[in-house]
């Protein structure tokens, strides 16, 4: 190559799966993003708590979304491949097929979400148990991790599942593993959902003590035993049938995963904010919360020092950004309680015909009607009367309690579309109310929050963000890219690249 000649371009795609679809972006060697694609998945409720999707889906979905992103592109040029996901259950059998996860014997629907709570009894024998791992999830365990859930597998579907199975998989790892053939886990999806220590590893006793003591006896092989931290380049790279599926070129590097909010929260939380006169500019990272909201909310802050929040789950080491600890609160439903409240309401085919007559989406048309009729009043004040509490799936953190349940008080006869607008309102106040609660219960354990980071699907909505600064107080920061979580995948990929030496140095040139 002559002085004069520029070095060929470097891409890396990131692939995001969420709960009602999978994202992929490309991205450039400075993390401009490109191009970007989604395509939906299919969910299934087979019973009330029951929510189950298909590991060949979510592939399949994959497979589309990349193709697309990397369309025009010389294949050459693209040096890495980073995943992220739901923390969903993945169940496959010894030759890596999918086992059912239901009574009905449905392999095709072999993956318990991460929203399922169909292992209500199992989680509060795991609770009463009082197992020193509990400081590690906040005190208590969650019914949406992956304890509860595999001994629900062990004690209802012993001959079709249990007895057949291979193979456990957090989603983010399903994929690197279709993509590589390699079955080492993410050390985030293992520390995070899965009770492993970054420092200890697994701890034999907590297993026993459950009633899951197979795993312990194979040395933990179906659920992981060789653990590598997310930006690590796994085995080979894709495999030459992964690479057909995807579009791609052998042999490129993948790397180990990230939970879908760990990726937004390395995505946002270190963005450069200096020349917008913000609180948190001349303040530590540890000051920032990165608030991931899409089907769910989550609260990511970090810390130099591990902190004991109860009801939040955490601390965990080198989790999200290496070197720091992690705590994450939670809100199980936030943008999917607002689609509830919306489309269950009486005034909801009246609101579509009208948001669809204006090119709107019901949420522009939602914002721009409460607009109308707040008159001289800041539009919060529509709802003196109304009050939403938002746990209609439990409460995450900080309460930690599945079985509060929703409610509404203050409600009228009226069923036309101002009500229905002003209950939108008041449930968009309850979860940001939800977000101050979990940021108070942060601050009294020992972090110091000073400015909100916003990203995910409601960061989308102008309401949602404007709530959030006006309950918690605090200014609210959007990336300049909007698609943070995709930008977390991609690190991945450009740091098992080797292009960067690692995910911090990666991230400091990105986003920092
Ligand atoms: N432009 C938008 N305005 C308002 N709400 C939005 C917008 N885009 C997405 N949402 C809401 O965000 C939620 C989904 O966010 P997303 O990050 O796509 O979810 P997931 O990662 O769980 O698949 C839905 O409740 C949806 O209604
Ligand atoms: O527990 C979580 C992360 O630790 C998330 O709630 C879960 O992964 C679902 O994410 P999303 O709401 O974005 O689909």
């Amino acid at each position: 190559m002559s002085g004069g000649e520029q070095k060929p371009k470097r891409y890396y795609v990131g692939v995001d799966v969420g709960t009602g679809s999978v994202r992929a972006a490309l991205v450039d060697q400075s993390g401009v993003l490109l191009a970007f694609a989604d395509h939906p998945i299919e969910k299934w409720e087979p019973q009330f708590n029951h929510h189950e999707q298909s590991s060949e889906d979510i592939w399949a979905a994959c497979c589309v979304v990349t193709k697309k992103v990397v369309q025009g592109i010389d294949l050459n040029q693209i040096r890495g491949l980073g995943f992220d996901a739901t923390c969903s259950l993945v169940v496959l059998d010894k030759e890596f097929h999918p086992l059912p996860v239901n009574h009905e014997g449905d392999s095709r629907r072999n993956v318990i979400m991460w929203l399922d709570h169909r292992a209500v009894s199992q989680v509060n024998r795991i609770n009463e148990t009082k197992h020193s791992i509990l400081q590690y999830v906040g005190g208590v365990m969650s019914v949406e991790m992956q304890a509860p859930k595999l001994l629900w597998l062990k004690e209802n579907l012993r001959e079709t599942c249990w007895d057949k199975a291979g193979h456990f998989f957090d989603l983010p790892d399903f994929l690197s593993w279709k993509a590589t053939g390699v079955t080492a886990r993410s050390l985030c999806s293992l520390v995070c959902k899965w009770t492993y220590s970054a420092e200890k590893g697994w701890d034999d006793s907590f297993w026993k003590m459950v009633g899951l003591e197979d795993f312990v006896a194979d040395n933990y092989s179906k659920i992981g035993n060789q653990v590598l931290p997310p930006g690590a380049s796994l085995g080979n790279g894709l495999t030459p049938e992964a690479a057909r599926d995807l579009g791609l070129l052998p042999g490129i590097a993948v790397a180990a995963s990230l939970i879908d909010a760990h990726a937004g929260g390395l995505g946002v939380i270190g963005a450069d904010v200096r020349g917008h006169g913000l609180v948190c500019e001349g303040q530590p990272v540890t000051s920032r919360l990165a608030v991931i909201c899409g089907t769910s909310s989550c609260h990511m802050g970090i810390s130099k020092d591990p902190i004991f929040v109860p009801g939040v789950w955490g601390p965990y080491f080198s989790a999200m950004v290496p070197g720091f600890w992690l705590n994450e609160g939670g809100q199980s439903v936030t943008g999917k309680l607002i689609d509830h409240m919306v489309q269950g309401h009486a005034a909801f085919p009246e609101l579509q015909a009208k948001a669809t007559a204006r090119c709107q989406s019901v949420y522009a048309y939602l914002n721009s009607h409460l607009d109308l009729i707040k008159k001289a009043q800041p539009v919060g004040f529509l709802t003196v009367d109304l009050h939403v509490w938002p746990d209609f799936h439990g409460n995450r953190s900080p309460l930690a309690d599945l079985t509060l349940k929703g409610m509404v008080t203050g409600l009228t006869l009226s069923q036309d579309l101002d009500d229905l607008a002003i209950l939108y309102l008041a449930t968009v106040q309850a979860i940001a109310l939800g977000t101050r609660f979990i940021k108070e219960a942060m601050e009294a354990a020992g972090h110091s929050i000073s400015t909100l980071f916003l990203c995910g699907g409601l960061s989308k909505n102008p309401l949602f963000v404007q709530m959030h600064a006006d309950i918690t107080g605090m200014p609210v920061v959007l990336s300049q890219e909007v698609e943070s979580v995709l930008v977390g995948a991609a690190i991945l990929g450009a740091c098992a690249s080797g292009d960067f030496a690692s995910v911090q140095v990666c991230w400091g040139r990105w986003i920092a």
